[in-house]
């Protein structure tokens, strides 16, 4: 079994009637959506917050009744999300699907807080992964040098042979930092930089880790 279906899927059982949910982006939080839409038709009452423009079209090719974000009155029950990089003490790089702005603001106003990866996401260290960070266009090419004072090689995203556009109308500038030893203190410095809108670390922000084997078995661990 692909390990990422046996992390999404496993995702899905933590999910009962009544909730309201986030739903996060990308190839692992798809299967998660698409055993969700089965749920939903055999009779499950959910609602779900999309956190990209791709994950509303699909919750709604699934069938799951969808919920805005800015009616919310209250924290939602659970978000359920991938990750790029997952470090042993639960940090995590996103972004990867360059939707990491409204994945933290909708992880951030959730109870609940569960990551699906497969094995492969599991890292002794954040970094080798390219950090996603989110910036406004107007000078983008400042902002991307000020990123690379901070000891990173920042590389502007593209997609097509143009700069890659975020949901939100913003660019993305990935930092190959190498080695993250302290993610907490780098994500403070980095959103201290005026042209920056968020940035793909989340620390302290895991409530819950799925991992996926590629034999189809699956693993849990707490977020610390
Ligand atoms: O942060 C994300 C999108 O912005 C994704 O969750 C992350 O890139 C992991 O994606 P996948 O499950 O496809 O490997």
């Amino acid at each position: 079994m692909d390990a990422k279906k046996a992390a999404g899927e496993k995702a899905a059982e933590y999910i009962s009637d009544g909730m309201r949910i986030g739903l996060g982006t990308g190839s692992t939080v798809y299967w998660t959506i698409l055993r969700i839409g089965e749920l939903v038709k055999e009779g499950l009452r959910i609602e779900a917050v999309p956190t990209s423009v791709q994950t509303e079209k699909l919750a709604r090719e699934a069938g799951i009744p969808l919920l805005p974000f800015a009616r919310l009155q209250a924290p939602l029950d659970l978000t359920v999300d991938g990750a790029d990089e997952v470090s042993p003490k639960d940090e995590l790089i996103k972004g990867g699907g360059g939707a990491l702005l409204r994945e933290k603001m909708i992880a951030s106003f959730s109870d609940r807080f569960i990551v699906v990866v497969d094995h492969s996401k599991c890292v002794p260290e954040l970094g080798r992964f390219p950090l996603p960070v989110e910036v406004v266009p107007f000078g983008w090419e400042m902002t991307s040098k000020q990123l690379g004072q901070m000891g990173c090689e920042p590389v502007l995203r593209m997609k097509e042979g143009a700069p890659f556009v975020t949901d939100n109308g913003n660019y993305v500038i990935d930092c190959r930092f190498g080695s993250i030893p302290n993610a907490g203190e780098l994500t403070v410095e980095l959103n201290k930089l005026p042209g920056v809108v968020e940035n793909g670390l989340f620390v302290n922000m895991a409530d819950l880790i799925v991992v996926g084997h590629s034999d189809g078995t699956v693993r849990t661990k707490s977020g610390s």
